[in-house]
């Protein structure tokens, strides 16, 4: 009987350098032609792919090929009056997620005045629950995502005592599992990308005492498979992002050295795709913005010295939150 491990093989003719200039090269053209079917396809999250570009530029220092003022006066234009909300692009309805997003572009840019902070604040405020838990929008979905867009948004508007903070960290708390992980909801199984999220929460709110910190970063390096990619959750394939959400949680728990470095390494690098530039979920996959930052900020948590330093807890420069004197909890 054989037991077929889900995973992938690094080929021989991988890229094993990082090719920095065609990352860069890659991003600045990337949606300068509007008519393209995976620019419009992707309206639906668009300000998300401003911040997921733009991170990723500043991390390579090269931000300054982005078109600065079109993405700060885009911005202005999707703040809602009524609610306060941001939403993805001009017309959508204004969610946590993309509120998420701008604060974060604009803090990078130091332009926060672009928008109305107040309004902002009342739209996140008048989205936690009863239970501290955070809906997304008006239609009432909850999930630790928006959780961790909340205190997120709040914190780098310094502004996080608007919200009940107590009872935020309550609901988070209430997700997690025996296995020291969490869900989207109480009850909901353990994923890495929601791990990341409740960590990050904790974090921010300085409550990282309640984790079970071994067997939560035993499950996280669990993640790791021969191919030296990780995936989000047992008996899946692994996937580049995963690389980040299980190594930003697991440097936030101070046990990044649980993983095998060189050959996570090696699955990222060989994710970069040597003709269009850009990274991808595996090797051979089409690129895309997301997974360009994700392989970026991995690799600068595993010390890729020509990559700036990432903060793990806003997956954002350290040097924007050094600038703004946010003090994410690390464990030590
Ligand atoms: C909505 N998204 C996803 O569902 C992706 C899809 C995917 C990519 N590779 C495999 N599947 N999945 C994903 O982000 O899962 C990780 C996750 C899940 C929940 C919470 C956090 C992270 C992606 C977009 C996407 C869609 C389709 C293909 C590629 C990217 C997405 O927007 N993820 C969010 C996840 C996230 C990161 N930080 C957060 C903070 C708060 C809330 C969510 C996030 C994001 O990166 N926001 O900036
Ligand atoms: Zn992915």
């Amino acid at each position: 009987m054989s037991f077929k491990t889900k995973d992938v093989v690094l080929s021989q003719t991988r890229p094993t350098t990082l090719l920095l200039q065609k990352h860069a090269d890659y991003l600045a053209s990337y949606g300068l032609n509007k008519d393209d079917f995976e620019y419009c396809m992707t309206e639906y999250l668009r300000m998300s792919g401003i911040y997921w570009s733009l991170t990723a530029m500043e991390l390579m220092d090269q931000s300054s090929r982005m078109p600065k003022d079109d993405i700060i006066e885009f911005i202005s234009l999707c703040q809602d009056s009524e609610s306060g909300g941001i939403s993805a692009s001009n017309g959508h309805d204004p969610h946590m997620l993309y509120t998420l997003s701008a604060v974060q572009v604009l803090a990078m840019y130091d332009r926060s005045d672009a928008i109305n902070i107040d309004g902002v604040v009342k739209f996140v405020v008048s989205l936690q629950q009863d239970d501290g838990s955070f809906f997304g929008d008006k239609w009432g979905e909850v999930d630790t995502r928006f959780s961790f867009c909340a205190v997120m948004t709040l914190s780098l508007l310094h502004r996080l005592d608007a919200i009940n903070v107590n009872r935020a960290v309550d609901f988070v708390l209430s997700c997690m599992n025996f296995d020291g992980g969490f869900g989207s909801k109480p009850g909901s199984e353990s994923h890495a990308g929601l791990i990341y999220c409740c960590v990050g929460t904790l974090s921010i709110c300085k409550r990282m005492d309640a984790l079970k910190v071994d067997e939560l970063a035993w499950w996280l390096c669990e993640r790791q498979l021969p191919s030296g990619g990780l995936n989000g959750r047992p008996e899946k394939l692994p996937d580049l992002c995963y690389s980040w959400w299980v190594m930003a949680s697991l440097s936030m728990l101070n046990r990044i050295h649980w993983v095998d470095q060189e050959k996570l390494e090696q699955y990222i690098l060989a994710c970069q795709d040597s003709e269009t530039g850009g990274f991808s979920d595996r090797p051979g996959d089409i690129t895309d913005p997301f997974h360009t930052l994700f392989g970026l900020a991995g690799l600068s948590l595993l010390g890729n010295s020509s990559i700036k330093q990432v903060n793990p807890t806003y997956c954002m420069p350290q040097e924007t939150i050094d600038r703004l004197r946010l003090e994410p909890q690390i464990l030590l």
